[in-house]
């Protein structure tokens, strides 16, 4: 049996994407500052693998990461509108927390979820909203600094270099992945922004498989679907990842798809 994946933020948005889609794929540990419902756990999922507690606790997070193989890395405060204390403490400490307890217990993957928001400061009025637009070709790839929308957006850059730290320093592998616009069943409406950077829930759980199993150093890629209005390149994820999203916005329009076939 291969060793567990501890997955933190287990009860929000895209942890309830993945595990929907990869219940089975794993074995899980889950960690949640909030109690999980029975509702929100995969069949054989043991109560004893599911951890109520803060980030920031460092004996709990060290206790849940001893004997995984695995980090994938979403507790935090995901509003752009964050003040600097949560920001500080939920993700940019915490992080700091998660990074120390999984090289030392040995974790070989770590992987992020930092956020569009880490760029945001890219999309200026001279650029928008043509680069919202599928005819626009200007294109992020993860090469780029970050130039952040938001105090949020800084704590996601300050994850991103905490995952260079320790990847320079202990050798785990890490994946930074800046997740675009998670939204379940069809893509943001009246929302071009939204559009470009949608993320569907199959392609979420497909990604975020991919990057507990594919092999990298230290990397940092887009997390959007495979959306004809893009400004985020995905070929890194699917280069490194073998990332390969079936979901495009441009299939719906509104909450209908275009053929009537949702997956
Ligand atoms: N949903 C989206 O479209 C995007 C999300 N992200 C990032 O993905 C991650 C997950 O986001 P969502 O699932 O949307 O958020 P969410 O708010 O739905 O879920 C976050 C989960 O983390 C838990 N949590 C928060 N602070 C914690 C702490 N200090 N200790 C333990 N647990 C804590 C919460 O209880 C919650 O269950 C966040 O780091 C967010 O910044 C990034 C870009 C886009
Ligand atoms: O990082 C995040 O980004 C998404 C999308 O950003 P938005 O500015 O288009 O809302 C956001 O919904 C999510 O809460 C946040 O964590």
């Amino acid at each position: 049996m291969d060793e567990p994946v501890l997955l933190t933020g287990a009860g929000g948005r895209v942890g309830q994407a993945i595990l929907r889609h990869l219940g089975e794929a794993f074995e899980w540990r889950l960690l949640d500052r909030e109690p999980l419902s029975s509702a929100k756990l995969p069949a054989g999922v043991d109560r004893d693998d599911v951890y109520v507690s803060d980030i920031t606790d460092e004996a709990t997070v060290r206790h849940a990461v001893d004997g995984c193989r695995a980090v994938i890395h979403l507790a935090g405060d995901p509003r752009p509108e964050a003040p600097w204390d949560s920001v500080l403490q939920n993700n940019i400490d915490g992080t700091q927390t998660m990074f120390e307890a999984a090289v030392e217990t040995g974790v070989e993957k770590f992987v992020f979820a930092s956020s569009n928001h880490a760029v945001g400061a890219y999309e200026t009025d001279t650029r928008t909203p043509d680069m919202y637009r599928p005819d626009d070709d200007f294109r992020l790839d993860g090469t780029e600094l970050p130039r952040p929308s938001n105090l949020y957006g800084v704590s996601k850059a300050t994850g991103e270099v905490l995952g260079r730290y320790y990847h320079d320093h202990h050798d785990i592998s890490v994946v930074n992945v800046r997740i675009g616009n998670l939204t379940e069943g069809h893509p943001p409406i009246d929302y071009e922004r939204g559009q470009a950077m949608w993320l569907s829930y199959p392609d979420c759980a497909h990604l975020f498989e991919r990057c507990v199993l594919a092999e990298y150093d230290y990397e940092i890629v887009y997390g959007i679907s495979d959306n004809d209005r893009k400004y985020y390149s995905i070929d890194r994820a699917r280069e490194i990842l073998g990332y390969d999203p079936q979901d495009n916005s441009a299939e719906w329009n509104g909450d209908e798809h275009v053929d009537g076939d949702r997956r």
